[in-house]
């Protein structure tokens, strides 16, 4: 996929693994509707984007993925201010454990909206020209994080819904591909809210195993992620693929086409 005069929606935009998204869309030529609920960052990087790429290749909303009100008049704007969408980027995530409702409100929900929502635009059968989206999960979504049981759950669960809607995209001809991100540990403000107790709850004594984890491994970098990122728009042959990234490598996960296909151990209910 050509990104160039491509329109672009990335959610979570204002700062962290959004803001590279972004940064790297229009480094590659196309225009970014960026949408975040924190309004002081958002206005800040809409005029830093500005100096650096000019007023017309941007707009910031103001929204919460939570909100259907919200987010489908931030999209229907987009579309009228741009004249369609190409490519979503559902990105917008939070942890924490003590207000788990809002965590699978913004993690989960927040992703099911925006990809409905989107759909509505860019799928062919409505008019609309097909294009790309990008669900952010994490590497949490392919295995478990003990100190972030709900995290956990609902980055599977982006995993599970995005999956399936890339099946229901192919079989439907919407013409529309949905991928999945699962990052490993990256330096922005959630991986540091890890280190607080209101973010944590009870799991806080738990916390230490993420930071093993780092002290092992490492930690990545918001911009490389990003060209990861950037890899799951550009390839057209992608479509419900899952592209895993930690600071060794990134690689495509393979899933087995039938449940049984796992690695099993049979069990004699005798
Ligand atoms: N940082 C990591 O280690 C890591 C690793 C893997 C995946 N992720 C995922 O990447 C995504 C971005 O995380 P990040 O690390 O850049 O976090 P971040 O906190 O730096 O940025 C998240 C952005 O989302 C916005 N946001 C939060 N709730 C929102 C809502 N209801 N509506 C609109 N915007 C909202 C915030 O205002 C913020 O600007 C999340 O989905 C996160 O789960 C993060
Ligand atoms: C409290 C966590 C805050 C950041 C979460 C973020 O999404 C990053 C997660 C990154 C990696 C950990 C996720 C899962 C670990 C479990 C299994 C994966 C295999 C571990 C490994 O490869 O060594």
């Amino acid at each position: 996929m050509d990104l160039k005069d491509k329109v672009c929606v990335v959610t979570g935009a204002a700062q962290g693994l959004g803001r590279s998204f972004v940064e790297i869309l229009l480094k590659n030529g196309s225009k970014v509707a960026l949408i975040d609920v924190n309004k002081s960052l958002g206005n800040e990087l809409k005029s830093t984007l500005d100096q650096e790429y000019g007023r017309d290749r941007t707009e910031f909303y103001l929204a919460d993925v939570t909100s259907e009100e919200d987010f489908k008049g931030v999209l229907e704007k987009i579309v009228k201010t741009f004249g369609r969408i190409d490519i979503l980027c559902n990105n917008a995530g939070i942890i924490n454990e003590k207000h788990w409702e809002k965590t699978i409100a913004i993690n989960l929900g927040g992703v099911v909206r925006g990809t409905y929502l989107a759909l509505e635009h860019m799928k062919k059968e409505n008019g609309g020209n097909g294009g790309v989206i990008v669900n952010v999960s994490s590497m949490a979504g392919l295995g478990p994080l003990p100190m972030a049981p709900i995290y956990t759950a609902t980055k599977h669960g982006v995993v599970g819904f995005s999956r399936a809607m890339a099946a229901v995209s192919k079989l439907a001809n919407y013409g529309v591909r949905i991928n999945i991100l699962c990052p490993w540990f990256v330096k922005t403000s959630l991986l540091s809210s890890m280190s607080s107790e209101e973010h944590i709850g009870s799991f806080f004594p738990l916390k230490g195993i993420a930071e093993t984890m780092m002290q092992n491994r490492g930690c990545l970098e918001a911009d490389v992620v990003a060209k990861a990122f950037l890899v799951l728009v550009k390839d057209e042959s992608k479509n419900g693929d899952v592209l895993m990234i930690d600071p060794d490598e990134a690689v495509f996960v393979s899933f087995p086409e039938r449940a049984k296909d796992f690695s099993t151990t049979p069990v004699s209910l005798e």
